[in-house]
């Protein structure tokens, strides 16, 4: 091949000058290192482009600056990093940068009451965007839990009442009969119906963390809603879920109201906005609730 200087498109000027918000790639593919494992994820990287007349950014310094994330632990500092090598490689053209990373955190998770465990897959999205003073960084988690309908509880206990009485009405309670009747079909007459659900968590970070709290928050709203779906699961621990279902039903305010609740507590947080999505098995539509935060000026 001779060796013939190579046209470059991107340095030259365009004839319709405007400075666009974002230019960059989606879908990168890249391997990322999170407490130490290595996991799979996709990235958009870009920058503005300021320079209204400048033919188009250079797409490959932002490809090759997201390779330092196979190697370093994802934490606030490396965004930090990656949003400076964005810009110092685009000076002339760009004053704000931005980094998505789209992955699964597979986290094990202990069962209730048996000493098994098993791994559970969490949806994961974390944006660092900015310019050369300020960093913007949003986490955002997915998780699911099992909501069981208050209402639907309480017209069940009223069934069950109602059999009761038309079992023992007008007779002697002994407690040997009560105490079969329970255990039997007819003690649970009715039974509420409950779904699985969906907690979509937008978390705004604060800027300064030294470590991304990943597991705390997860650990923090799966707390809070005392129903997270299971992995490893025995009889016992299917025993523990109902338990907990029953001790904690929930209309999709209730969850979004928790949730917030024991989010506004954390620390790491600047704001939020989450969204609970209740896949109801009474209708074919779903029971969404969402609620914001922000936290007030020092
Ligand atoms: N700006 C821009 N580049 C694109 C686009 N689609 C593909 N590219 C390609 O991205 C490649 C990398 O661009 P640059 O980073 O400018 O590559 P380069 O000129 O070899 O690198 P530098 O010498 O660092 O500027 C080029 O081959 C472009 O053709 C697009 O829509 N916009």
């Amino acid at each position: 091949m001779t060796a013939l200087p190579l046209p470059d498109i991107a340095r030259q000027m365009t004839t319709a000058p405007l400075a666009l918000d974002w230019v960059g790639m989606q879908g990168i593919a890249v391997p990322l290192r999170l407490h130490g494992e290595r996991l799979a994820a996709q990235a958009d990287a870009g920058v503005s482009l300021d320079k209204a007349d400048a033919r188009g950014i250079h797409m490959s310094r932002l490809y090759l600056a997201l390779q330092r994330l196979a190697h370093e632990e994802l934490r606030p500092a490396l965004l930090r990093a990656l949003i400076d090598d964005f810009l110092a490689s685009h000076t002339e053209l760009s004053q704000r940068a931005s980094v998505r990373l789209h992955f699964e955190a597979l986290l094990q998770r202990p069962a209730l009451v048996s000493h098994l465990s098993g791994w559970k897959g969490y949806p994961c999205e974390l944006l660092a965007e900015g310019d050369a003073r300020h960093m913007r960084l949003e986490l955002r988690l997915q998780l699911a839990y099992s909501s069981t309908c208050p209402c639907s509880a309480a017209l069940a206990r009223q069934l069950i009442q109602q059999r009761f009485a038309s079992d023992f009405g007008g007779r002697a309670l002994e407690h040997a009969d009560l105490h079969a009747w329970l255990g039997g079909s007819a003690g649970i007459a009715a039974t509420p119906h409950s779904q699985r659900s969906l907690a979509d968590l937008r978390l705004q970070l604060r800027g300064d963390l030294a470590e991304l709290p990943l597991l705390a928050l997860l650990d923090c709203a799966e707390r809070s809603l005392g129903t997270a779906v299971q992995t490893a699961v025995k009889r016992a621990d299917e025993q523990a879920f109902a338990l907990a279902n029953g001790q904690n039903p929930m209309f999709c305010e209730d969850a979004a109201r928790r949730l917030h609740h024991a989010l506004a507590q954390r620390e790491e947080l600047l704001a939020f906005e989450l969204t609970v999505v209740h896949a109801e098995s009474l209708h074919a539509h779903d029971a969404v609730a969402r609620s914001r935060w922000q936290r007030e000026a020092a």
